[in-house]
């Protein structure tokens, strides 16, 4: 993002907005509550409009950017339940679906990607239960191993730890742990670093929507996977 701005019922949330988010960093965005954290996830994301500034995914404005496979969501808050009950494995099978050609049925990839997710939030005895009828932060688990299940490049998580006890917080960092060594990106807004805190590559710090203070804490983990993430799409055989 340069010089993002977002105007949100006539209020200046953010303005003079100079951010990059670099190939495996594991960057965390902290800040008083009202800073502007969530509304800054959102706009580089594309779920809000700048009003004035630029952004961009991979090289391409939000709107025109397609590959949203490579990227990874995680609301703060649920945009589940009503409707349909789903399980929790059907939920977090849904964030296959960018992956999956249309009318393909689920494949073992699709298959093993969901396992493994399921597992990396602690919720693999809890696939079958009703994904409504979970607490609070189970919910929020079943938000990221739908995100984890697409195996996206970034993955952008809004307060992970919110309502999350402090096992799964643990789990959560090994969880991230694995992704950051892989070179993948992660992009998280977070009160404390709490046990993220050895994976967090770079700070970011907002106050009144605008950046204080970036700090510097490590570099990104080397990885051969990212040479891999900047060839052109269709390139490979
Ligand atoms: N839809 C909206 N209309 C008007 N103002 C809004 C809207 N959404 C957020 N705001 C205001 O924008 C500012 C930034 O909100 P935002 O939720 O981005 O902050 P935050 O740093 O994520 O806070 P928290 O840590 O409490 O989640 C706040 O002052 C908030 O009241």
């Amino acid at each position: 993002m340069t010089g993002g701005r977002v105007r949100l019922d006539g209020r200046e949330v953010l303005s003079g907005i100079d951010l990059r988010v670099e190939d495996g960093d594991v960057l965390a965005l902290t800040g008083p509550n009202g800073s502007g954290k969530s509304t800054l996830v959102r706009a580089l994301l594309g779920l809000l409009p700048l009003s004035g500034g630029r952004t961009e995914i991979y090289g391409a404005t939000p709107a025109r950017f397609r590959d949203w496979a490579r990227v990874g969501y995680v609301p703060q808050r649920l945009p589940m339940g009503g409707g349909v009950p789903a399980t929790v494995r059907e939920v977090v099978a849904s964030g296959r679906t960018a992956r999956q050609s249309r009318w393909r049925l689920a494949s073992a990839a699709d298959r093993a990607a969901v396992d493994r997710a399921l597992d990396a939030v602690g919720l693999a005895d809890r696939a079958r239960d009703s994904a409504h009828l979970l607490s609070g932060g189970q919910q929020q688990r079943v938000l990221i191993a739908r995100a984890l299940a697409g195996e996206p490049d970034v993955i952008v998580m809004d307060e992970p730890n919110a309502g999350v006890d402090a096992d799964n917080q643990r789990a959560l960092a090994r969880t991230l742990g694995t992704l950051a060594a892989e070179g993948r990106t992660a992009l998280l807004v977070l009160h404390e670093l709490g046990p993220l805190e050895p994976l967090i590559t770079r700070t970011v710090r907002l106050e009144n929507g605008r950046i204080a203070a970036e700090t510097r804490l490590r570099e990104p983990a080397p990885s051969g996977r990212r040479e891999t993430l900047e060839q052109p799409a269709g390139s490979a055989a």
